[in-house]
Protein backbone atom coordinates (compact mmCIF):
# COMPACT_ATOMS: atom_id res chain seq x y z
CA UNK A 1 0.00 0.00 0.00
CA UNK A 2 3.12 2.50 0.71
CA UNK A 3 6.01 1.86 0.44
CA UNK A 4 9.04 3.80 1.16
CA UNK A 5 12.61 3.46 -0.02
CA UNK A 6 15.56 5.25 1.58
CA UNK A 7 13.34 8.61 1.66
CA UNK A 8 14.72 11.69 1.91
CA UNK A 9 12.84 15.10 2.42
CA UNK A 10 15.02 18.76 2.63
CA UNK A 11 12.91 21.84 1.94
CA UNK A 12 15.24 24.73 0.43
CA UNK A 13 15.12 27.19 3.29
CA UNK A 14 16.04 24.55 5.66
CA UNK A 15 19.36 23.39 7.29
CA UNK A 16 18.37 19.67 7.88
CA UNK A 17 16.16 17.32 6.41
CA UNK A 18 12.85 17.15 7.07
CA UNK A 19 12.97 13.40 6.57
CA UNK A 20 15.88 11.79 6.91
CA UNK A 21 16.71 8.41 5.01
CA UNK A 22 13.06 6.50 5.94
CA UNK A 23 12.16 3.27 4.46
CA UNK A 24 9.39 1.11 5.67
CA UNK A 25 6.04 -0.95 4.11
CA UNK A 26 2.52 -0.13 5.16
CA UNK A 27 0.21 -2.97 4.07
CA UNK A 28 -3.24 -2.74 2.92
CA UNK A 29 -5.84 -2.35 6.23
CA UNK A 30 -3.09 -1.44 8.75
CA UNK A 31 -3.87 1.01 11.12
CA UNK A 32 -0.42 3.24 12.16
CA UNK A 33 0.19 5.74 14.16
CA UNK A 34 2.80 7.97 13.14
CA UNK A 35 4.20 9.79 16.56
CA UNK A 36 7.27 12.49 17.42
CA UNK A 37 8.19 15.52 18.69
CA UNK A 38 7.01 19.11 16.54
CA UNK A 39 9.24 18.84 13.87
CA UNK A 40 10.38 15.30 13.75
CA UNK A 41 8.31 15.20 10.11
CA UNK A 42 4.93 13.87 10.56
CA UNK A 43 3.22 16.16 8.37
CA UNK A 44 6.11 16.35 5.88
CA UNK A 45 5.50 12.33 5.13
CA UNK A 46 1.89 12.86 5.49
CA UNK A 47 2.50 15.80 2.40
CA UNK A 48 4.48 13.43 0.25
CA UNK A 49 1.88 10.71 0.36
CA UNK A 50 -0.67 13.22 -0.61
CA UNK A 51 2.00 14.16 -3.39
CA UNK A 52 1.83 18.05 -2.07
CA UNK A 53 5.45 17.49 -2.06
CA UNK A 54 8.08 15.56 -3.69
CA UNK A 55 10.80 13.45 -1.94
CA UNK A 56 14.28 15.18 -2.58
CA UNK A 57 16.10 11.30 -2.31
CA UNK A 58 14.72 7.95 -2.33
CA UNK A 59 11.50 5.87 -3.58
CA UNK A 60 8.04 6.48 -2.55
CA UNK A 61 5.26 4.40 -3.97
CA UNK A 62 1.48 5.22 -2.74
CA UNK A 63 -0.99 2.81 -3.51
CA UNK A 64 1.04 1.32 -6.30
CA UNK A 65 1.84 4.66 -7.92
CA UNK A 66 5.22 6.39 -8.05
CA UNK A 67 5.37 9.60 -6.43
CA UNK A 68 8.48 10.40 -8.39
CA UNK A 69 7.08 9.23 -11.66
CA UNK A 70 3.25 10.27 -11.51
CA UNK A 71 2.04 13.04 -13.81
CA UNK A 72 0.71 16.42 -12.44
CA UNK A 73 -2.63 15.57 -14.46
CA UNK A 74 -2.74 12.44 -12.57
CA UNK A 75 -1.97 13.92 -9.16
CA UNK A 76 -6.24 14.79 -8.75
CA UNK A 77 -7.06 11.48 -9.11
CA UNK A 78 -4.18 10.24 -6.76
CA UNK A 79 -5.61 12.65 -4.27
CA UNK A 80 -9.34 11.08 -4.53
CA UNK A 81 -7.69 7.41 -3.66
CA UNK A 82 -6.90 9.34 -0.32
CA UNK A 83 -9.65 10.61 2.71
CA UNK A 84 -8.09 13.42 5.09
CA UNK A 85 -9.14 14.64 8.54
CA UNK A 86 -7.35 17.26 10.81
CA UNK A 87 -7.24 18.83 13.41
CA UNK A 88 -9.34 22.09 12.49
CA UNK A 89 -11.57 20.01 10.63
CA UNK A 90 -11.96 21.84 7.66
CA UNK A 91 -15.70 21.80 6.88
CA UNK A 92 -17.35 24.23 4.62
CA UNK A 93 -19.10 26.70 6.97
CA UNK A 94 -21.50 28.25 4.48
CA UNK A 95 -22.79 24.75 3.85
CA UNK A 96 -25.02 22.07 5.92
CA UNK A 97 -23.61 18.92 7.05
CA UNK A 98 -25.22 17.17 4.20
CA UNK A 99 -24.05 19.18 1.91
CA UNK A 100 -21.02 19.59 3.31
CA UNK A 101 -20.59 15.67 2.17
CA UNK A 102 -22.41 15.29 -1.11
CA UNK A 103 -19.35 18.19 -2.21
CA UNK A 104 -17.33 15.12 -1.77
CA UNK A 105 -19.01 13.27 -4.07
CA UNK A 106 -20.10 15.85 -5.99
CA UNK A 107 -16.58 16.75 -7.16
CA UNK A 108 -15.74 12.93 -8.45
CA UNK A 109 -18.53 13.44 -10.78
CA UNK A 110 -21.39 11.26 -9.02
CA UNK A 111 -24.50 11.12 -10.16
CA UNK A 112 -27.42 12.73 -8.23
CA UNK A 113 -29.35 9.53 -7.36
CA UNK A 114 -26.11 8.06 -5.89
CA UNK A 115 -25.53 11.18 -3.68
CA UNK A 116 -28.94 11.50 -2.27
CA UNK A 117 -28.95 7.81 -1.45
CA UNK A 118 -25.24 7.33 -0.05
CA UNK A 119 -25.28 10.81 1.81
CA UNK A 120 -27.73 9.57 5.06
CA UNK A 121 -25.82 5.69 4.61
CA UNK A 122 -22.85 7.59 5.71
CA UNK A 123 -23.95 10.03 8.22
CA UNK A 124 -25.72 7.15 9.64
CA UNK A 125 -22.45 5.75 9.91
CA UNK A 126 -20.99 8.34 12.05
CA UNK A 127 -23.95 8.60 14.07
CA UNK A 128 -25.12 11.76 12.55
CA UNK A 129 -28.54 10.96 11.38
CA UNK A 130 -30.86 13.69 12.50
CA UNK A 131 -27.85 16.49 11.89
CA UNK A 132 -27.87 16.57 8.18
CA UNK A 133 -29.41 20.16 8.03
CA UNK A 134 -27.10 21.88 10.73
CA UNK A 135 -24.82 24.32 9.72
CA UNK A 136 -20.83 23.35 11.18
CA UNK A 137 -20.83 26.30 13.77
CA UNK A 138 -24.18 24.52 15.16
CA UNK A 139 -22.02 21.57 15.91
CA UNK A 140 -19.77 20.36 18.70
CA UNK A 141 -16.06 19.99 17.47
CA UNK A 142 -16.80 15.70 17.70
CA UNK A 143 -19.63 16.25 15.90
CA UNK A 144 -17.44 18.51 13.34
CA UNK A 145 -15.04 15.80 13.42
CA UNK A 146 -17.60 13.11 12.56
CA UNK A 147 -18.67 15.25 9.50
CA UNK A 148 -15.35 15.05 8.27
CA UNK A 149 -14.70 11.62 8.72
CA UNK A 150 -17.99 11.18 6.81
CA UNK A 151 -16.39 13.69 4.14
CA UNK A 152 -13.56 11.94 4.20
CA UNK A 153 -14.97 8.32 3.97
CA UNK A 154 -17.73 9.24 1.04
CA UNK A 155 -15.67 8.09 -1.45
CA UNK A 156 -14.64 4.82 -0.14
CA UNK A 157 -10.69 5.91 -0.05
CA UNK A 158 -8.36 3.32 0.32
CA UNK A 159 -6.15 5.05 2.61
CA UNK A 160 -7.34 7.60 5.35
CA UNK A 161 -4.47 10.02 6.59
CA UNK A 162 -5.38 11.54 9.87
CA UNK A 163 -3.41 14.82 11.05
CA UNK A 164 -3.86 15.16 15.03
CA UNK A 165 -8.26 14.29 13.99
CA UNK A 166 -8.54 14.48 17.88
CA UNK A 167 -6.04 17.40 18.49
CA UNK A 168 -9.48 19.90 19.26
CA UNK A 169 -10.94 17.64 21.19
CA UNK A 170 -11.68 16.38 24.84
CA UNK A 171 -10.53 12.93 26.26
CA UNK A 172 -14.10 11.39 25.91
CA UNK A 173 -14.85 12.86 22.40
CA UNK A 174 -11.45 11.78 21.11
CA UNK A 175 -12.19 8.59 22.19
CA UNK A 176 -15.61 8.24 19.99
CA UNK A 177 -13.64 9.41 17.35
CA UNK A 178 -11.18 6.76 17.50
CA UNK A 179 -13.61 3.89 17.75
CA UNK A 180 -15.07 5.63 14.27
CA UNK A 181 -11.69 5.51 12.84
CA UNK A 182 -11.29 1.53 13.98
CA UNK A 183 -14.61 0.95 12.16
CA UNK A 184 -13.01 2.17 9.23
CA UNK A 185 -10.52 0.74 9.39
CA UNK A 186 -12.25 -2.51 9.53
CA UNK A 187 -14.00 -2.04 6.33
CA UNK A 188 -10.45 -2.80 4.97
CA UNK A 189 -9.19 1.14 4.22
CA UNK A 190 -5.66 1.77 5.55
CA UNK A 191 -5.68 4.05 8.38
CA UNK A 192 -2.46 6.08 9.21
CA UNK A 193 -2.73 9.05 12.07
CA UNK A 194 -0.42 11.30 12.99
CA UNK A 195 -0.96 12.15 16.80
CA UNK A 196 0.92 13.27 20.09
CA UNK A 197 -2.08 12.26 22.05
CA UNK A 198 -0.65 9.27 24.36
CA UNK A 199 -3.38 7.75 25.92
CA UNK A 200 -5.24 6.80 22.93
CA UNK A 201 -1.94 5.39 21.32
CA UNK A 202 -1.39 3.64 24.78
CA UNK A 203 -4.74 2.05 24.77
CA UNK A 204 -5.38 1.04 21.26
CA UNK A 205 -1.94 -0.98 20.61
CA UNK A 206 -1.23 -0.81 17.40
CA UNK A 207 1.75 -0.18 15.27
CA UNK A 208 3.82 2.47 16.39
CA UNK A 209 6.53 4.43 13.94
CA UNK A 210 8.23 7.11 16.05
CA UNK A 211 10.25 9.81 14.12
CA UNK A 212 12.91 12.06 15.62
CA UNK A 213 14.88 14.78 13.31
CA UNK A 214 13.08 13.21 10.27
CA UNK A 215 14.60 9.80 11.02
CA UNK A 216 12.53 6.45 12.44
CA UNK A 217 13.51 5.54 15.58
CA UNK A 218 11.09 3.32 16.61
CA UNK A 219 8.72 0.90 14.67
CA UNK A 220 6.73 -1.44 16.52
CA UNK A 221 3.77 -3.67 16.19
CA UNK A 222 1.72 -3.41 19.68
CA UNK A 223 3.43 -0.04 20.25
CA UNK A 224 2.62 2.19 22.97
CA UNK A 225 3.27 6.16 22.82
CA UNK A 226 6.43 6.32 25.24
CA UNK A 227 9.23 3.29 25.91
CA UNK A 228 9.61 4.17 29.58
CA UNK A 229 8.03 7.67 29.39
N1 LIG B 1 7.48 24.27 3.92
C1 LIG B 1 8.58 24.16 4.68
N2 LIG B 1 9.70 24.86 4.39
C2 LIG B 1 10.82 24.72 5.13
N3 LIG B 1 10.93 23.90 6.19
C3 LIG B 1 9.84 23.17 6.53
C4 LIG B 1 8.62 23.26 5.80
N4 LIG B 1 7.72 22.42 6.37
C5 LIG B 1 8.36 21.84 7.40
N5 LIG B 1 9.63 22.29 7.50
C6 LIG B 1 10.64 21.84 8.49
O1 LIG B 1 10.74 20.43 8.40
C7 LIG B 1 10.86 19.84 9.70
C8 LIG B 1 9.72 18.83 9.90
O2 LIG B 1 8.48 19.53 9.97
P1 LIG B 1 7.06 18.82 9.99
O3 LIG B 1 6.02 19.89 9.87
O4 LIG B 1 7.04 17.73 9.00
O5 LIG B 1 7.06 18.21 11.47
P2 LIG B 1 5.87 17.64 12.37
O6 LIG B 1 6.43 16.42 13.03
O7 LIG B 1 4.65 17.48 11.57
O8 LIG B 1 5.63 18.77 13.46
P3 LIG B 1 4.28 19.18 14.26
O9 LIG B 1 4.01 18.07 15.22
O10 LIG B 1 4.68 20.46 14.95
O11 LIG B 1 3.20 19.38 13.24
C9 LIG B 1 10.87 21.00 10.68
O12 LIG B 1 12.22 21.29 10.99
C10 LIG B 1 10.22 22.14 9.93
O13 LIG B 1 10.73 23.38 10.35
Amino acid sequence: MIHLSHVSKSYKTSTRPALDDVSMDIEKGEFVFVIGPSGSGKSTFLRLLLREELPSKGELTVNKLDMNRLRRSKIPAHRRTLGCVFQDFRLLQNKTVDQNIAFALEVTGKPRAHIKKIVPEVLELVGLEGKSNRMPHELSGGEQQRVAIARAFVNRPLLMLADEPTGNLDPDTSSDIMLLLERINRTGTTVLMATHDNHIVDSMRRRVIELQLGKIVRDESRGVYGVGR
